[in-house]
């Protein structure tokens, strides 16, 4: 008895040459309406679904393998006598092999003037019954899911080795598809649906590549993209130069573009450990640079700097010159990119920038779960500041104020931020207490500190953060205010002219 497969693909790469292929392994090929056009024109011998059901396709392709004729062909058990007692009573012939892709739901969906009824047609119904039930039936059933399979499942069934494993693999495939489909499905209900939080969270990630080790050489690793294109993230950027990025790379230069995604002028962001360690704006870019340098020179070593403007040749020289892991830019002039690559393992990647963020959702995992928020897309928003000191911030302070503060959001809490005219003079992250992380970002400013502005990412509970800025010198200090103790900090810094904001926001970043 000849052996059959079912052929129905909306993508219908390489199904030609596929299908001639299983007719030299002696399978007679059924297939659906547009693939069954598609063998014919090649000359390919098939026959219609139709024949096998005596039931034309219906409702514009909705109902095509809808059929006990073909899901009995398949799922049925070939070492159960009643199944096969049953197949023959109701004339069901077998489908051994299954080969189905389905209706282009995430094509669809990702296309910026897709109706609502179009993207609901491209719910594929039929394909997944067929491509579940034929992996569900593995020990039996071969599915082909994926059209980049195609030439291993020929050459599998030439050697005779198109064993019970390889069908278990290629059903797993199925399985892994068809539920990132659904979840596909159920995350475009759930935004029509305004259901940001669902009972059942049900998420997809397409591998974007696997990395040697993760954050530890012991631990093992994959980097996940979201499969659609989210503007100015890393999984956009395309690495021309370098070594393969590691786990720890994509989560700094994420920080790193992060942080840049916040500024419009020509800006310079360096980060070390997901922190910045200098950030620089300017009339260019390689001005803006060398501020980012300066902030900080001795932090950079071994750091990622991302540019939102073309590299030029004089910006080249000056990063050829230190260590540094990873350089991201919009462009590269040609002699950027000759002077750059002459380093063998610093890492290059080019990626347009874009400065409106869309909003998305932050997930990060604790023991036995994720917890899922917004992302911190909070703008400052100078309406809502208040003053409450005796003194107001200059025009200059309010706009070293703005640039701490921004900077401010992006590193780890507790957070200090000192910086004077569009340059961060020191960076203060990470300690328990607030004082702590104000003394680490005094002392690193040192001199500079005199008339520079001062960022806080939370409230002060006590005066002393503000005590140790009037030591080193700070004129202007912006926060979220709404502490208990708030008064304590404007005594302080009314009795040294202190100009303090209230922001209303505060940016913890745990
Ligand atoms: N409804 C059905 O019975 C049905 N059976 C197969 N399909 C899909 O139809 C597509 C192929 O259609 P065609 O061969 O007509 O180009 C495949 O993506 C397949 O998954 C169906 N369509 C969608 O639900």
């Amino acid at each position: 008895m000849k052996k059959r497969a079912l052929i129905s693909v909306s993508d219908k790469t390489g199904v030609v040459g596929f299908a001639k292929g299983l007719a030299k392994q002696g399978y007679e090929i059924v297939s659906t309406g547009g693939t069954l056009a598609a063998l014919h024109d090649a000359g390919v011998d098939a026959v219609g679904v139709e024949d096998i059901t005596g039931f034309p396709e219906i409702l514009d392709g909705r109902v095509k393998t809808l059929h006990p004729l073909i899901h009995g062909g398949i799922l049925h058990k070939r070492k159960n006598p009643s199944h096969q007692k049953q197949m023959a009573e109701n004339h069901i012939a077998s489908i051994d092999m299954v080969v189905v892709n389905l209706y282009p739901f995430k094509e669809t969906v990702t296309k910026a003037d897709a109706t609502k009824e179009e993207i609901i047609e491209n719910i594929d119904i039929g394909g997944p019954s067929m491509l579940r039930a034929a992996a569900k039936n593995y020990q039996d059933v071969l599915v082909v899911v994926d059209p980049n399979d195609y030439d291993h499942v020929l050459q599998k069934l030439a050697s005779n080795e198109a064993d019970v494993a390889f069908r278990e693999n290629l059903a797993a495939k199925v399985f892994r598809h068809t539920a990132k489909y659904d979840a596909l499905i159920a995350h475009y209900f759930a935004e029509q649906t305004n259901h940001a939080y669902p009972e059942d969270l049900t998420v997809t990630f397409e591998k974007a590549q696997d990395l040697r080790y993760g954050e530890n050489p012991h631990q093992t690793a994959a980097f996940y993209k979201t499969p659609w294109a989210v503007p100015m993230s890393l999984a956009q950027a395309v690495q021309w130069h370098g070594k393969e990025l590691s786990y720890n790379n994509i989560q700094d230069a994420n920080a790193c573009l992060e942080i840049l995604a916040e500024y419009e002028e020509p800006t310079a962001v360096a980060v070390k450990h997901m922190n910045p360690c200098g950030i620089g704006t300017g009339a260019n870019i390689e001005a803006a640079f060398d501020k980012a340098y300066d902030a900080d020179p001795v932090s950079i070593f071994g750091g990622i700097v991302s540019v939102n403007r073309e590299i030029t040749a004089s910006l080249a020289e000056k990063l050829s010159k230190i260590f540094l892991e990873i350089v991201i830019a919009p462009a590269y002039d040609e002699n950027a990119k000759e002077i750059l690559t002459r380093k063998k393992n610093i890492r290059l990647l080019t990626l347009a920038m874009a400065q409106k963020q869309p909003a998305t959702f932050k997930m990060t995992s604790v023991k036995g779960g994720i917890l899922v928020q917004s992302s911190d897309s909070g703008e400052l928003q100078a309406e809502n500041f208040t003053y409450p000191t005796k003194r107001k911030p200059t025009e200059a302070e309010l706009q070293d104020l703005l640039f701490a503060q921004k900077a401010c959001k992006h590193v780890k809490s507790n957070a200090i931020v000192v910086a004077k005219g569009s340059q961060t003079l020191g960076v203060g992250a990470g300690q328990m207490n607030r004082v702590g992380s104000a003394i680490i970002a005094l002392n690193q400013a040192g001199d500079k500190a005199e008339g520079a502005a001062m960022a806080s990412d939370a409230f002060f509970p006590m005066p002393d953060t503000v005590e140790e800025a009037a030591k080193a010198g700070i004129t202007a200090i912006i926060q979220p205010g709404g502490s208990k103790r708030d008064q304590d900090s404007i005594d302080v810094c009314d009795a040294h002219g202190i100009a303090m904001v209230y922001t209303g926001m505060r940016h913890f970043k745990h």
